[in-house]
């Protein structure tokens, strides 16, 4: 058990802890692991419109202006930096509500190691701390007109508050009936390689002569909102997405034939013959693929329709009677005012602050278990567990009650 200096607005007014006789301006906390600092201005005057990140590093007595990935967090008028072990920081936003109160900055994790040796520049990256967590996604892949989209509507029509579908970005054109921001994010090649560029997407490839990709946030909305996340994606990208840190369920759809897919592909009327041809092509390799790559975890043969997607409900649990209400957690207590105190027993974060009530002046306390964390930056860290601890008397004594 120990406890760790929190930073906190007030106490940097006088400058930082950190060596380089940089002055704050009161909105600013300095962290220090190992030989760097980490100097994070939360913006209290309105000139900045997100929190900015300078890294100093003691080893070359150099300050950098760090590569910054991840959702970065809007200004708040004070927070409170706590070095949670050598790659992350914990950020608590005063007056914040709950959703917005939780930030992590990874430092040294292996997503921000990996995105350092692919730059070549110093990278740090934010993910916003949420309560709760959610199922696996469900990755459903397999060649162009086997019935991927169909079986995945259906799920959806059956069960619209267990499954959210992640909404691709693709630079083909859209067909008759597709909306931008539903079926697809309709974009510009230019503007989908800049994005891929600054570490915007889980996975993206090339198929059919178009660019598809998977945003980071086309999977955290739907798990923002408390659904299971399905993705219709190509054999290349499930093999990216295999091989990233999104833990999901990997399902393989084949088709009977070749000559019934190629009928389905007519029969849906969506491509031009030399559109079908190309995918027909591009079908054959897919299907070896997704038959021994090992990158699967099922294999479905969509031959009758009904068949296959009994049997996808079968291995997603759904057979039989489902509860279909998704759990929701109150934000049932006070959050921290901007002047509070952090300090850390194991893995609990304890933020002590004074009731803003002129006539209550007791001391408050909001504990924080870091036990089951799950996902970070480029997404969301979810699995936060958030809870008020209540001070009780006991004669003279207060004693807090840490769980
Ligand atoms: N088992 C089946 N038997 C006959 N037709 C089917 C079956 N499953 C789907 N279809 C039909 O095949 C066509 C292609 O299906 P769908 O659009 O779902 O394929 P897809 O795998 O999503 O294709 P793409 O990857 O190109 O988006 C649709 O017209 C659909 O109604
Ligand atoms: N790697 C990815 N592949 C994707 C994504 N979204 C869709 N797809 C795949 O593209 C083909 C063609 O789709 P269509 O809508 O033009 O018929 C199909 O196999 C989809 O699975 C994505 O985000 N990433």
């Amino acid at each position: 058990m120990g406890e760790a200096a929190a930073f906190l607005v007030h106490d940097l007014k006088e400058g930082f802890p950190n060596g380089f006789g940089l002055k704050s301006k009161g909105c600013e906390t300095a962290t220090v692991i190992g030989n760097k600092t980490y100097v994070v201005d939360g913006g209290c005057d309105d000139s900045i419109l997100s929190f900015r990140v300078q890294v100093f590093d003691h080893s070359t007595g150099t300050r950098i202006d760090p590569v910054v990935l991840g959702t970065i967090p809007e200004p708040c008028k004070g927070h409170s930096a706590i070095a949670l072990n050598e790659d992350h920081i914990l950020f608590i936003k005063g007056e914040s509500p709950l959703h917005d109160s939780f930030w992590f900055l990874e430092v040294n994790t292996p997503y921000v190691q990996e995105r350092t040796r692919s730059s070549g520049c110093e990278v740090v990256a934010w993910s916003k701390g949420v309560r709760g967590t959610v199922e696996k996604p469900i990755v459903v892949s397999g060649p162009s007109g086997v019935g991927k989209g169909t079986l995945i509507s259906m799920l959806m029509k059956e069960f619209p508050s267990l499954f959210g579908f992640s909404v691709s970005h693709t630079t083909r054109a859209p067909r008759n009936m597709e909306k931008d921001g539903l079926h697809y994010h309709f974009t510009e090649r230019n503007a989908m390689e800049k994005d891929i560029k600054e570490g915007k997407f889980l996975e993206f490839a090339s198929v059919h002569g178009n660019l598809y990709g998977t945003s980071v946030e086309a999977v955290e909305v739907v798990a923002d909102a408390g659904k299971r996340c399905i993705l219709d994606i190509d054999v290349q990208g499930a093999r990216s997405m295999k091989a990233s840190s999104l833990d999901a369920i990997f399902i393989f759809i084949c088709p009977p034939s070749m000559a019934e897919l190629e009928k389905r592909l007519h029969a849906r009327g969506t491509e031009t013959e030399e559109q079908i041809l190309k995918r027909l092509q591009n079908a054959k390799a897919e299907i070896v693929q997704g038959e021994s790559s090992g990158i699967f975890d099922h294999i479905l043969y969509n031959d009758n329709l009904e068949e296959c997607y009994k049997s996808l409900k079968k291995l997603l649990g759904l057979d039989g009677s489902v509860n279909t209400c998704t759990k929701s957690i109150p934000e049932d207590f006070d959050l921290p005012p901007i002047v509070h105190s952090v300090s850390r027993i194991d893995n609990k974060i304890i933020i002590t602050y004074r009731a803003s009530d002129l006539k209550d002046e007791s001391q408050k306390m909001i504990g924080l278990d870091l036990t089951s964390l799950k996902g970070g930056a480029p997404g969301r860290t979810r699995g936060l567990d958030v809870y008020p601890i209540n001070s009780v008397s006991n004669g003279s004594n207060m004693i807090n009650q840490l769980s």
